[in-house]
């Protein structure tokens, strides 16, 4: 469990994270999401305690990163990739790592098996792509078997097999019962890896949801095309819809571009199955019927805007 309670963190004349509160539940994961320079590093930093709070607290498993009796084996964490440099190959360097912690080498086989590293496991670390080094980095999260980790902006750099592969990871961490945080300036990216997402921008809580929620909560409108535009939009505005005829400035994905005779409307206020009948009970051709949604990237945009 990770608790920041009206957390303050001032730099200076930069306010970088402002009162902000949330947790981050066992057997969760949390994606933490805000444009670039919202907080999420700070915050992420504080928790940890690599920075002290101005005002305010963050907790791990009820108690600060400091006072915690066993660090390695109760959080882990990955923060920058890049800072790991140097000569040692990646086994060596975990293997300095797990020795730190007074932990087996049978845990540095585990991590690199689990982050797809055991074939470059003698090579330098010098020579690694930006990818590679993200593995290796969430490799040292994973070494202590930690119940709560904290992993900022994971997916940075990977291939899709490694962004497929790191969901993958973190769901069946989760689903064990770990606290996983992982932080973001990709909604589409973090909602098909978190259950919960907590948004911040400019240091402040703008959402503790769901993806559910989120997605429910921008309602979308149904596109129709229909060479009997005209009539049926009348039809559906008698019906209690609101139609709008001007969709050239859209971009929709269509199934095709309206042909000859046809006109598209964008209908609000009934369901696509409400159109369909609608217009089959006035005898209006419809050839797409698509029902849209708010993407959650446009959602995103707009709330932190
Ligand atoms: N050590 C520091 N000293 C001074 N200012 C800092 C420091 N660390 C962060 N900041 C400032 O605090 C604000 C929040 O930065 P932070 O890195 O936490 O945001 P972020 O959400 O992680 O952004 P990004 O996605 O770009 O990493 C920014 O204005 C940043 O310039």
């Amino acid at each position: 469990m990770i608790e920041v309670l009206d957390l303050t963190k001032v730099y200076g004349s930069t306010r970088a994270v402002s009162g902000l509160s949330f947790h981050a539940e066992p057997g969760q994961v949390t994606g933490f999401l805000g444009p670039n320079g919202a907080g999420k590093s700070t915050t992420m930093r504080v928790i940890l305690g690599l920075h002290a709070p101005t005002s305010g607290r963050a907790l791990i498993n009820g108690v600060a990163k400091r006072d915690l009796r066993h660090p390695m084996r109760e959080v882990g964490a990955m923060l920058d990739a890049t800072e790991v440099q140097g000569g040692r190959s990646a086994f060596d360097h975990l293997q300095a790592l797990a020795h730190a912690g007074g932990l087996s080498s049978r845990r540095v086989v585990h991590v690199l098996e689990e982050v797809g590293l055991t074939g470059a496991a003698r090579k330098r670390i010098a020579g690694f792509s930006q990818g590679m080094r993200q593995r290796l980095g969430i490799a040292a999260a994973l070494l202590g078997d930690p119940g709560v980790l904290i992993l900022d902006e994971p997916v940075n750099g990977l291939d899709p097999d490694g962004i497929r592969r790191l969901r993958a990871l973190l769901r069946s961490l989760a689903a064990e019962g770990r606290t996983v945080l992982l932080s973001s300036h990709l909604m589409t990216e973090i909602s098909l890896t978190a259950d919960k997402l907590v948004i911040i921008s400019h240091g402040r809580l703008i959402e503790d949801t769901t993806v559910a929620q989120l997605q429910a909560r921008f309602v979308g409108d149904v596109l129709v095309r229909s060479p009997h535009a005209t009539r049926l939009a009348g039809v559906l505005e008698a019906a209690g819809a609101t139609v709008r005829r001007d969709t050239a400035a859209e971009t929709i994905p269509r199934s095709a571009a309206p042909s000859a005779g046809e006109e598209e409307l964008l209908v609000t206020g009934l369901s696509a199955a409400a159109i369909g009948d609608a217009a089959l009970a006035s005898g209006c051709a419809v050839h797409e019927l698509t029902p849209r949604r708010a993407s959650l990237e446009e959602s995103f945009l707009e709330l932190t805007r």
